[in-house]
């Protein structure tokens, strides 16, 4: 197969490593924390999901492009999160009747740089065996040793504090016209994907969503049946304002659940800590063991932290519901003294398997109880 020609463009690791290849979205320089997604479609979900704002990523799928962009539809929140993209074969054309642009043509529009060209296995194996690292790729500085000085400015993504940057700035409300509104949940927005909403309004939930930074009392007071805290980027261990605000919820006793982010926000408020892994998760295969029913569950993934499996059984009030089956890693917890549960990994699945939508139901149930 051909690939597209284009100018060239460079992919510089913090290690030094110089990977050579071709220019693809916007020309220009883009830097930021470099990891890999294994899903084999929903490039765009992916693109779109606030919870990889700072990151520049590596699709492993050899081809990205090829069915182009469905405006609205498929996006996660409004507008391309990611800071860059990386890929072996990058399709400017593309087939599919329900598309209305092209990948490169979103990209250029959204100034997203990217590279493709690249021997993504042998980058991902680097990778891997080196832990996550900073990155900067760029199509308008061909010069390996300015694009490093330019690198050290990137920023680490240990104590970073990203919600505030993404979440909405303003609150809105959403339902569903075909479902019964029978609950009033209040999503705290730490970067909430669409999809996350849209599976609680399919199923009778009245959502209002707050900017991430709202105080406890302005959740309270729109008298919420539940509570929901969202996925989103950075560190988790760098917002206090939200742990504080997840502890005032659990004191209320009302339903709480959450997803990523929102599952370390909930075990931070619990007393566990989280911390920096070697490599996270990112793709749509993630076996996930549900230690309640006692079955595996296929399951979407995107952290690059987690929460610490040995300060769970100091605390008599967490149980651990979801175990990693690759790695042992926590994938979610309950509180046995307070109706709240959280999951690390993405149960709407947006893209990837449904398996794990039940826990929204179980919310839902909670809410009912
Ligand atoms: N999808 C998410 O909510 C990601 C949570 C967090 N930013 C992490 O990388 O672990």
């Amino acid at each position: 197969m051909t690939r597209p020609q284009h100018s060239d463009a460079l992919l510089v690791l913090q290690d030094g490593t110089v990977l050579h290849g071709y220019a693809l979205g916007k020309i220009g320089t883009a830097g930021g924390e470099i990891c890999f997604n294994t899903g084999m479609t929903g490039y765009q979900e992916i693109y779109t999901d606030p919870s990889y704002f700072g990151q520049v990523i590596i699709n492993t799928t050899s081809h990205i492009g090829n069915y182009g962009i469905q405006l609205g539809l498929e996006e996660e929140s409004a507008g391309v999160k990611i800071r860059g993209m990386v890929c072996n074969f990058f399709s400017q054309t593309y087939s599919r009747h329900l598309a209305d642009e092209s990948l490169q043509q979103y990209f250029e529009q959204a100034n997203i740089v990217g590279i493709h060209g690249i021997d993504t296995r042998q980058l991902v194996r680097h990778i891997r065996d080196k832990g996550v690292m900073n990155c900067i790729i760029s199509s308008a500085i061909l010069d390996p040793a300015v694009l490093l000085a330019e690198l050290a400015k990137v920023p680490d993504m240990n104590g970073l504090e990203l919600s505030s940057e993404v979440c909405t700035q303003e609150t809105y409300e959403l339902g569903s016209v075909d479902v019964p509104e029978r609950f009033k949940v209040a999503v705290l927005d730490l970067g909430v994907k669409k999809s996350i909403v849209q599976n609680l309004a399919n199923r009778g939930a009245y959502c209002k969503v707050f900017p991430a930074k709202t105080s406890f009392a302005e959740l309270q007071a729109w008298n919420p049946d539940g509570y929901f805290i969202s996925n989103g980027p950075g560190d988790p261990a760098a917002m206090p304002y939200a742990v504080e605000t997840v502890k005032q919820v659990l004191d209320t006793n009302k339903p709480l659940f959450g997803i990523c982010l929102g599952h370390q926000i909930l075990s931070l408020a619990s007393g566990i800590s989280t911390y920096k892994m070697h490599n996270g998760h990112r793709g749509l295969n993630h076996p996930v063991k549900n230690l309640i029913t006692g079955l595996c569950e296929v399951t979407s993934q995107n952290h690059g932290f987690a929460v610490k499996a040995d300060e769970v059984q100091d605390h008599a009030n967490v149980a651990v519901t979801h175990v990693n089956l690759n790695d042992k890693t926590i994938e979610g917890i309950r509180r046995t003294d307070k109706p709240a549960f959280s999951v690390q990994y993405h149960p709407e699945a947006s893209p990837g398997p449904h398996d794990s939508r039940y826990l929204f139901d179980d919310f839902v149930q909670l809410m009912a109880d």
